[in-house]
């Protein structure tokens, strides 16, 4: 007898509450965004749904009636959820690789009856192969990122030691980054920034990091240090008689004496409007003809510019011709002024007080009480003023150690009292002024012993208050 035929109200309202609930089961295991694999107790297929077929690229057909084990044995799957949820009776989670190369996690559910047996094992299963593929790509760039950290460091260890070069600060760590990446190309650099704060440094070693430093000279043009009427002849040379008072033989001009080199061109702002006409032709031909001669001459050389004026304006004003403003202005690398980079000062004190202890055969060095007023100041003469102050201190002090009071009166007078502008008690403020000073006497010491040496206390004590404020050498 047909179920439908029994005669019971509630009997029927239940069954069709099954089946509507069995309908909504079977729509959701099949609309299933996730892949389900249902399993019996012996591991053998009995569904999948339409999301395993997409996942794995596995067929229905080919998988129903299948036990787990063939198909582990076959290679479709490197191993199996459903295999190890049966083994230890609990839910499992495994990374699966499937034969198409995908992989997949999966999720094995054992179902239990009554008596505690499996019935059945469902798994649930994801693909992650775009996870996989998107962290190994992640752990590459972080691998490419570290080596290339690892060798600007290297290169940045090798610019100070070999170039002289200080450059401590995150700024002119940019700038070195930056000025590296173009050294090696022909390409043309503009230098911005304040006078003193190092763009010839710069210019030369764009210049010593590029090929050209085999091949050619670095020839440096400063244009504002040449009278006006003797520039064309010095850049562009002259033949023999070109004008009264030139040489016999005639002379070559800095452009031809750059061939295959660098010409840097400093305050290039200072340029005569004529002479930036001549010059643009130069750059566009790459010849140019010397003062009298006749005969064009070939040059080859890569143009690296400086200027602490702002070439955009005299571009509005019509003081910079604007075809040569864009022509040189490819690419812009601005050199921060010192006041702003106050990391690299201890540095360049300890940079220059080497070099001039060679030079004047001397053991000096500076205190660190005197650093300390040096790293204040605001120098507006950046770098070059530092430098002059340096030295300056080695010819007028007789003592090995520079201090506070041997410095420049405008210097001192810099000083703001400290009281002034620090909050907090008697106690806070000798901590604070404590831990500045014994932070810049780190800055200048090599070891724990040397900064004890220069404090005029134990090393053991150094350490102690090292730790006391967190400083690190
Ligand atoms: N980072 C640095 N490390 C060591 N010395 C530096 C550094 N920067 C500049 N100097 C020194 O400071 C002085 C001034 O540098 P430089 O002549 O390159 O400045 P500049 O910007 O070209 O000045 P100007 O605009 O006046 O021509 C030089 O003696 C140079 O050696």
């Amino acid at each position: 007898m047909d179920i439908s035929e029994i005669n019971n109200p509630d009997l029927h309202q239940y069954i069709e509450a099954l089946k509507n609930e069995n309908e909504d089961l079977k729509k959701a295991f099949e609309c299933s965004y996730d892949g389900i694999w249902i399993c019996d107790a012996k591991g053998v297929t009995i569904s999948i749904n339409k999301a395993i077929e997409r996942i794995t690229g596995l067929k229905k057909e080919d998988v129903t009636g299948k036990n787990m084990i063939d198909l582990v044995e076959k290679g479709i799957f490197d191993q199996s959820a459903t295999l190890k949820a049966l083994e230890e009776k609990n839910t499992v989670t495994i990374m699966q690789k499937v034969i198409s190369g995908i992989s997949t996690i999966v999720t094995a559910n054992p179902i239990f009856d009554q008596n505690g047996n499996i019935k059945k094992v469902i798994s649930n299963v994801r693909d992650i192969t775009e996870l996989i593929q998107l962290r190994e790509q992640l752990q590459r760039l972080e691998e490419e990122k570290n080596k290339y950290q690892s060798e600007l460091n290297s290169l940045l260890h090798h610019i100070e030691e070999v170039n002289d070069i200080v450059l401590k600060s995150p700024n002119m760590k940019k700038v070195i980054e930056k000025v590296m990446q173009v050294a090696k190309y022909d390409t043309t650099v503009v230098l911005l920034g304040e006078s003193g704060t190092g763009k010839e440094v710069m210019a030369q070693l764009i210049h010593d990091s590029s090929p050209r430093k085999e091949k050619g000279e670095f020839i440096r043009v400063n244009c504002s240090a040449i009278p006006a009427e003797l520039l064309e002849s010095e850049m562009f040379g002259y033949e023999a008689g070109a004008f009264t008072g030139a040489k016999k033989s005639g002379k070559p001009g800095l452009i031809e004496l750059a061939h295959h080199g660098t010409l840097f061109l400093d305050e290039i702002g200072e340029l005569p409007l004529n002479i930036q006409a001549k010059f643009l032709r130069a750059i566009q031909e790459k010849e140019i003809m010397r003062l009298g001669g006749v005969t064009p001459i070939k040059v080859n050389f890569r143009i690296i510019a400086a200027t602490n004026r702002n070439l955009n304006d005299m571009v509005a004003n019509g003081e910079f011709r604007e075809d040569l403003f864009y022509r040189l202005n490819v690419v812009p690398v601005t050199i921060p002024p010192l006041r702003t980079r106050k990391d690299d000062i201890p540095k360049l004190i300890e940079s220059f007080t080497n070099t001039f202890n060679k030079y004047y055969d001397t053991k000096k060095r500076f205190s660190p009480e005197a650093i300390r007023i040096l790293i204040d100041y605001p120098w507006p003469g950046n770098v070059r003023e530092l430098k002059n102050i340096v030295e300056r201190m080695f010819v007028t002090t007789s003592s090995d150690t520079i201090y506070q009071q041997d410095l420049p009166n405008f210097l001192l007078r810099h000083v703001k009292p400290e009281v002034s502008y620090k909050n907090g008690s008697l106690k806070e403020q000798l901590a604070q002024y404590e831990r500045e000073l014994l932070q810049n006497t780190l800055r200048v010491s090599t070891t724990t012993y040397e900064a004890a040496a220069l404090l005029g206390v134990d090393q053991s004590t150094v350490v102690r208050k090292m730790k006391k404020y967190h400083l690190s050498m």
